[in-house]
């Protein structure tokens, strides 16, 4: 099922961050005391990491149990342990080195000279092992249902390492997947698929500044999923797009009116 995307434009990026930092905290407070943890599959990317460092410096952040919070991620760049590239590398920085997260719950994607060596294809189907190993059995699923599932959103309408055209968009069986020759570098990527993305309950997508004001009109007006990815990342019971002004800028005005003067 679609879910209809509800859109929140906020001034700029600074405070879309910090609203977006908030409303993951609640998100996550609330699936500690209705399931007892909460797991939250993290995005690369500069608006990513401001939510995370926004986090950091919310006193709010107390609010959370880290103990009980999984941690997944949604692409990564396939790089060696520790490169600064890397999105686990700076996720770290931005919140997560900071926090006192259990390690066994912190699941990043392999680096490339971890045990599968430069081989991002059997990297990427361990890393879909340990999804399926952490699905609740209940639901037949080959990915847990995550509770929120964050994406940044490309220029050119990318989520994840999941590019307009390219092979990864059109996958739809495997839940993790080797992506080779990605017009973003590092061109070796590591990146769940949409029908994982859709595993989720809650994916919000994350779009600032005035070179994403094409790619959210695109990708909100109906385009395919194979030619805008970002149009085909949706949750199982929302899907939440959170904007500053200049990145809602081009959205048609049935979906954004701009404010009366
Ligand atoms: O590994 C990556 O580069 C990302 O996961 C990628 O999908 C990113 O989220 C978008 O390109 C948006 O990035 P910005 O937030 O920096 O614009």
């Amino acid at each position: 099922m679609t879910t209809a995307p509800q859109l929140v434009v906020h001034r700029d990026k600074e405070l879309m961050a910090q609203a977006a930092a908030a409303r993951l905290i609640t998100k996550i407070v609330d699936a500690q005391a209705a399931r007892g943890s909460a797991s939250v599959v993290l995005t690369g990317g500069r608006n990513g990491n401001g939510l995370l460092a926004a986090l950091g410096a919310s006193p709010a952040r107390d609010a959370i149990d880290w103990s009980r919070l999984d941690l997944w991620w949604g692409d990564e760049r396939f790089l060696p342990d520790g490169d600064p590239e890397r999105n686990v590398t700076q996720a770290r920085e931005a919140l997560l080195d900071s926090v006192p997260l259990d390690p066994a719950r912190v699941h990043p994607m392999p680096a490339s000279d971890g045990p599968y060596g430069g081989d991002a294809d059997a990297a990427a189907e361990a890393y879909a092992a340990e999804l399926a190993a952490a699905a609740q059995p209940e639901n037949h699923a080959e990915a847990p249902s995550f509770d929120v599932l964050l994406l940044g959103v490309g220029p050119d309408t990318h989520v994840a390492s999941l590019f307009p055209e390219h092979p990864g968009v059109r996958e739809t069986e495997r839940t993790v997947i080797g992506v080779h020759g990605a017009p973003k570098p590092p061109p070796t990527r590591i990146s769940l698929t949409l029908p994982a993305i859709r595993s989720a309950r809650e994916v919000w997508l994350l779009a600032a500044g005035e070179d994403k004001a094409q790619a959210a009109a695109i990708a909100l007006s109906g385009a395919g999923e194979i030619q805008a990815p970002a149009a085909g990342a949706y949750g199982r019971s929302r899907t939440l797009w959170l904007l500053d002004s200049a990145a809602a800028s081009q959205l048609p005005r049935d979906l954004y009116p701009p404010a009366s003067p």
